[in-house]
């Protein structure tokens, strides 16, 4: 796979000052597979000073101007498809199947979303005689993820642009080559030199000095909890505004006398795909007392039947997990599950059969898990569920809203009484009985999930100011 030991900043590839190498390794070989260069503080200084250059001219760019840029930033994305596929799959272990539809396939689907919003957004609206007009910010910095690196990152351009914004994207040291085939795109479509900058680099590096910098008027951050508040932290004293998106540890609430053979595969689904590494996989499964051990054997035979394989390969397995401190943190995890009393069901400690090397956990399945046990409490980010018993309704919702996150939820059976649910839970998706992203709908979290809300217009809406137009007003871009 191609290294790239450049940053993208001002419309062209140019060297870092004083970055260093860094090597991306692949998860399922265990060796390196890439290289890039983890920028500075340098780096990000120039970069600011290029996007807040182009904001001058881009924040005054029309709606139809954007328009016909998102047009050709798609047209350009889906040229390179294949390409970023490629990349997810080799550089952090998502079966290369996944990784061309539902990874590299979200960004046609974000930014289509971020064009149809755009195309009737309500930039002002009058007010009697005054006007409310809704500004694009200024410069933003975007920090994104490994877990589907392609989706977080294009859920945060697609409405940065249409806003007419200016940013700086910071991706994931973890998923680095993917952002750069996107910034070859984002070259592609001639997105004007200084509104998209890159610059690769870790936390404490890029991150740090992007949360700090006085240039930049918005952090829009997707990560763990533990980075976002550190981002908040360091954004404070520069009173810029800070969106957080954040983890999560979904519960999957099965309502008492639901079909088990109907309501429980979706949620295996949810749990098991891309390996268990997605912010909203619904990783708590709550089954009435009655029905536990029933779903119990069932789910735990649908685990074990998940392959687990080569992510270069096409088929229905999945791949490893990201990389050894992944797979370290969920093995501990695991061992604590055990050690804390809840039933292996199946699956464990160890690497899969026949897979001696590569970063591949076994599915598991924990049962009679208890809302104090760390496995019910923690985001594992694996292919790893618990499955808790409930007593009644109350209960449900009570060890459902139990953890310090709010991202997911999701119910099965029958909808009249799940209706009955849906506000109890403290969550900013609930899915009944359904499972999935919708890219028109508003995405992010209650509590410790967060306090953004991403995709199509919700998106466009976190990169905007407000400003109040007291008397006589005609808004040119209405
Ligand atoms: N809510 C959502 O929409 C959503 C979506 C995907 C992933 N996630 C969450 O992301 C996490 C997994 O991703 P991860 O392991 O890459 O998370 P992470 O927090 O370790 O890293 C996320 C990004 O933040 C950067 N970063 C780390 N420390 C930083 C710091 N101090 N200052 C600035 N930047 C810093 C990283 O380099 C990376 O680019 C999980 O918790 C998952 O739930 C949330």
């Amino acid at each position: 796979m191609k290294s790239y030991l450049q940053n993208y900043i001002d419309g062209s590839w140019v060297d870092s000052e004083g970055g260093v190498g860094h090597p991306v390794v692949s998860p399922a070989t265990e060796d390196t597979c890439s290289q890039i260069v983890l920028g500075t503080a340098a780096d990000v200084d120039r970069a600011v000073a290029a996007a807040r250059r182009a904001f001058e001219s881009f924040g005054q760019t029309t709606r139809e101007e954007r328009m016909a840029l998102l047009e050709r930033v798609i047209e350009a994305y889906k040229a390179r498809i294949p390409d970023i596929a490629e990349a997810i799959a080799v550089e952090m272990g998502c079966p290369i199947s996944t990784a061309s539809t539902a990874q590299a396939g979200s960004g046609v689907a974000h930014l289509g979303q971020a064009l149809a919003a755009l195309k009737d957004f309500a930039f002002s609206e009058s007010l009697g005689e005054n006007t409310v007009v809704r500004e694009p910010i200024g410069v933003v910095a975007l920090i994104t993820p490994w877990n589907w690196p392609m989706n977080q990152i294009v859920a945060k351009v697609g409405p940065c642009l249409a806003a007419g914004c200016t940013m700086i994207l910071k991706p994931s040291e973890e998923a680095p080559t993917s952002a750069a085939i996107f910034a070859e795109v984002m070259e592609a479509a001639g997105v004007p030199a200084g509104v998209f900058n890159l610059v690769q680099g870790d936390g404490p590096g890029v991150g740090t000095a992007l949360a700090k910098h006085p240039g930049i008027d918005m952090i829009s951050f997707t990560g763990s909890t533990r980075a976002g508040i550190m981002v908040a932290k360091n954004a404070a004293d520069t009173v810029k505004r800070v969106s957080q998106e954040l983890g999560g540890k979904s519960p999957n609430i099965i309502i008492e006398g639901t079909p088990l053979d109907a309501a429980l595969p979706g949620g295996v689904g949810g749990v098991l795909i891309n390996s268990g590494q997605s912010c909203v996989a619904p990783t708590r499964m709550l089954v009435h007392k009655s029905q536990h051990d029933e779903a119990a054997r069932m789910v735990g035979e649908m685990f074990a039947a998940k392959p687990v394989g080569d992510p270069m390969t096409e088929g229905p397995h999945i791949g490893p997990v990201v990389n050894k401190a992944q797979w370290d943190k969920i093995q501990g995890l695991i061992q604590k599950g055990i050690d804390e009393g809840a039933t292996l069901v199946t699956g464990g400690l160890g690497r899969p059969d026949g897979l001696e090397r590569g970063f591949y956990v076994k599915p598991t399945v924990f049962s009679n898990v208890t809302p104090d046990m760390t496995i019910a409490q923690e985001e594992i980010f694996g292919p790893v569920l618990a499955i808790m018993p409930y007593e009644d309704e109350d209960d449900a919702v009570r060890i459902a809203n139990d953890t310090p996150y709010g991202l997911g939820a999701y119910i099965a059976g029958d909808p009249a009484k799940a209706s009955k649910i849906v506000g109890k839970l403290r969550a900013g998706a609930v899915f009944v009985n359904a499972g999935g992203l919708v890219f028109d709908m508003p995405f992010g979290g209650y509590k410790q999930s967060g306090n953004g809300r991403e995709f199509g217009k919700f998106g466009i809406e976190e990169f905007l100011e407000i400003k109040s137009v007291i008397g006589a007003y005609q808004p040119e871009n209405a």
